[in-house]
Formats: C-alpha cells, sequence, structure tokens
C-alpha cells in the first residue's frame, strides 16, 4: 500500500501510548521460557515480538521468525541448548542474507550442534539442542551486538553460568548493556570487566513482574515531527528518565534541533523552542537505529550532518546505508555515504510528492514520514512499520491536528 501524505501545515499536538520495548521484550520473552515464575507486561505488539513469541510456544520442527533479527539471533543461542529438541530455524529472504556465523562459530566452540542448512554463514539454521557445559567462549564484538546478548541470555541456563571474552570494539554497547541489567533485575549475578563478562548459573529465579518501557526507538519518530514542526508538543506514554534502552539518547540529540523533552509522572511532553540551527556531527555507534530519523530531521531541517559509527546499518532489514542515500537523493539531497559514516550537506528545497521506496524496512518508511510537515511525500509499502510499530500510521495521523 502506498501511503499518500498530504503537506500538513497545521498543528502537531496529542497524546500517544507507545507499546513496549521490542529489545527488552524479546530478551524477557527468551528469559521467561528459561524462568516460567517472570511475568510481563507493556510487551511489545510488534511483528518481531509476535513472531519470536510464536516460537518459544510452539514445538514445530520448523521455525520462521520472518524478518527478525533479534529473534533470529536469540533464538539460534536458545534451541543450542535445549536437549533433545530439534529445529530449522529460518527467516525471510533479507535474514537469510543477514550473517550469523559469528554466533554460530562462539556457539560450535561451546559444543553446540548448529549446520547451515542453504549458505555457509547465513540462515536457515538445523540446530541440533545439547547440553552444553563448556564455560567460557571468545566472540568478536564489532559487528552485532546481538550476537553477544544471544549468548548472555543462554547463558544462565548453562550448569557453570558463562564467561564471555569479547575481541575487537565493541558495538551498540547499550543493547548489551540493557540485556545485564535484565539479567540483574531477574536475581542473575553478573560482571563486565575490560573485555571479560561473567555470568552465573541460575537454576531457577523467585517470583517476578517485571512492566516493558515503553519503545524509545518508536518515540524517535515524534521528535522528528516536533523538530520538523514551527510549534509542535506531543506527550508519550510510558518512559522513564532511568531507561534500559540507549536510544533514550534522543532526549540530548533532539535538543540539537530545538526539541525539549519534559519528564512527568510515566510521560514525556516533546517541545518545540526556538533555536539557531547548527550543522551536527554525531557517532550513533551507541543508537544504530535512530540514523535514520536524524539524517531526515537534518535534511527536512536544511542542515548539514555528518554521522559516523554506522558500520552495523548495512546488514539491517536493507542496506540502510545506500537505502537513505538513495532516497534523499531523490528528494534533492545532496548526500554521501561510506561503509560506515554519512554526509549530508546543507540545503534549502525539498522536491515534492516523491514516493520513498522503504526496501522491507520499516525504519525507512517511520523515518521519512515525518517530511510531510514540509512537503506532500508517499510512502511505498506502508505497512512495513508492523515489524517494531504495529500502530504507526494511526499514532502518526492522530497527532496532525487543524
Ligand atoms: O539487541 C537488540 O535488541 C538490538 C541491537 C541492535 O543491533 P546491532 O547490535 O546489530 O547493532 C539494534 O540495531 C537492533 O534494532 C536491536
Ligand atoms: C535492526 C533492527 O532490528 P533487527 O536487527 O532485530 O531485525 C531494527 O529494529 O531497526
Amino acid at each position: 500500500m502506498i501511503k499518500k501524505l498530504a503537506h500538513h501545515t497545521g498543528r502537531i499536538a496529542g497524546k500517544v501510548n507507545i507499546s513496549g520495548s521490542k529489545s527488552e521484550s524479546n530478551r524477557l520473552l527468551i528469559l521467561q521460557s528459561a524462568f516460567p515464575n517472570l511475568s510481563l507486561k507493556n510487551l511489545s505488539n510488534s511483528d518481531d515480538t509476535r513472531y519470536l513469541a510464536k516460537a518459544l510456544k510452539g514445538n514445530e520442527k520448523l521455525v520462521d521468525i520472518s524478518h527478525a533479527g533479534t529473534a533470529m539471533r536469540f533464538l539460534t543461542a536458545f534451541f543450542a541448548a535445549q536437549q533433545e529438541r530439534e529445529v530449522i530455524l529460518t527467516g525471510s529472504q533479507r535474514m537469510q542474507n543477514r550473517p550469523i556465523s559469528i554466533l554460530v562459530d562462539a556457539l560450535r566452540s561451546l559444543g553446540a550442534d548448529i549446520s547451515y542448512e542453504k549458505k555457509e554463514g547465513y540462515p536457515p539454521l538445523k540446530i541440533r539442542g545439547k547440553k552444553i557445559d563448556e564455560t567460557r567462549v571468545r566472540i568478536q564484538g564489532n559487528v552485532s551486538s546481538q550476537y553477544i546478548s544471544a549468548l548472555l541470555l543462554m547463558a544462565p541456563g548453562l550448569p557453570h553460568g558463562l564467561e564471555i571474552e569479547l575481541t575487537g570494539k565493541v558495538t551498540s554497547v547499550p543493547y548489551i548493556k540493557m540485556t545485564l541489567a535484565l539479567l540483574g533485575d531477574i536475581g542473575v549475578a553478573y560482571s563486565w570487566e575490560d573485555n571479560l563478562i561473567t555470568i552465573a548459573p541460575k537454576p531457577q529465579i523467585q517470583d517476578r513482574v517485571i512492566t516493558v518501557e515503553s519503545d524509545w526507538s518508536s518515540a524517535s519518530y515524534f521528535y522528528s515531527l516536533v523538530a520538523l514542526s514551527e510549534a509542535g508538543k506531543v506527550t508519550l506514554s510510558s518512559y522513564k528518565k532511568n531507561s534500559l534502552q540507549g536510544d533514550s539518547s534522543l532526549v540530548d540529540i533532539y535538543k540539537h534541533f530545538g526539541v525539549r523533552t519534559y519528564f512527568e509522572n510515566d510521560s514525556i511532553t516533546l517541545e518545540k523552542e526556538k533555536t539557531q540551527l547548527l550543522p551536527l556531527e554525531l557517532d550513533l555507534s551507541d543508537s544504530p537505529d535512530l540514523a535514520q530519523t536524524i539524517a531526515v530531521s537534518c535534511f527536512g531541517l536544511g542542515i548539514a550532518c555528518d554521522l559516523t559509527g554506522l558500520h552495523t546499518l548495512k546488514i539491517k532489514e536493507t542496506d540502510r546505508l545506500v537505502a537513505l542515500q538513495q532516497e534523499l537523493e531523490k528528494l534533492g539531497a545532496d548526500i554521501s555515504v561510506t561503509e560506515k559514516s554519512l554526509h549530508l550537506k546543507a540545503g534549502s528545497s525539498i522536491n515534492k510528492d516523491i514516493l520513498i521506496k522503504t526496501y522491507d524496512d520499516h525504519r525507512m518508511a517511520m523515518a521519512f514520514a515525518p517530511l510531510a510537515l514540509k512537503v506532500p511525500i508517499q510512502i511505498d509499502d506502508a505497512e512495513v512499520v508492523s515489524k517494531s510499530y504495529t500502530d504507526f500510521w494511526a499514532d502518526f495521523e492522530s497527532v496532525l491536528v487543524d
């Protein structure tokens, strides 16, 4: 479906209740499988979380997680340690081109029985669950933190826990810290010193209820809307100041665009203030999922940006660097990208009525939508948003008023 967005010249106002963080939900669902006395509230209603929940509930041999990267990586480790279960773990065409050998090699070194069904190094995988009783593993940390989180989530269920030695410059670090914090929340002992993470075994936990905070990556599209508005004000729930999600860095990043965040009870209110717009230089290796939102905000505001730390973008839902370049160029941007950075020059005009391609990537659709505050724009395959944010279009349209 093509979503045709008229040029919105009215106000941005309203309240939106965003569903739970997909990253927290997916970790907690894996943990709940190991510890059934863990109860969860405000789980994400995203496709990725639904696919993971279904995979964990069922007992089928063929498990298909579609486009869900975290589900693919977390389940690879999870199934590797499920004795007497054999599964074929697969996903969408794109998933079959997202690398997984770093995780598979680490699991094999622990004794796991995993083989590639098609292309070496990529899903689908055949996993024959086994007792894993090795205690130490070494893994490269500079390609995807999801491989490390996958090992961490498996670790408390192993007879002796696990020591994980990280090599290279570790990327997307807040996601690893999120995994550790959630383990800590359910009483798992851990430490992270230099390049060594140690997880103690935990055969069972005490009854525990965890309420998932709403998704900060989803909130980014409202930050962009407010930034591009003349006088926007939007309230989002449920959020807290001390978030486990690295993308809560939005609070600081969007000050640059004149967006102030006010925390009250369990809500945040974003409000536009007058500010001098200056070029932006930012390393996003801690918050890769914000890259598209921020690049489009800069373009919409006509300011230059140099975004670095983007080396993980090429292996996400699509090659996000190429996708951003292609679509921003159609809109008139002067942009260049490398393997790990994006450079946008200041501009003053935006081409109208452009059809934005989304490349099976939810974040392409959601990142470009706020440009409707500047020009009429069309978003192709608009339903892709459900990968992480099922209600996106309804919520987005609800804050466009008058
Ligand atoms: O662990 C997680 O929940 C995630 C980690 C990040 O991936 P990388 O570590 O591959 O950058 C992020 O992009 C993804 O959306 C979610
Ligand atoms: C990269 C993402 O997800 P995943 O890697 O889990 O597919 C994302 O949601 O932007």
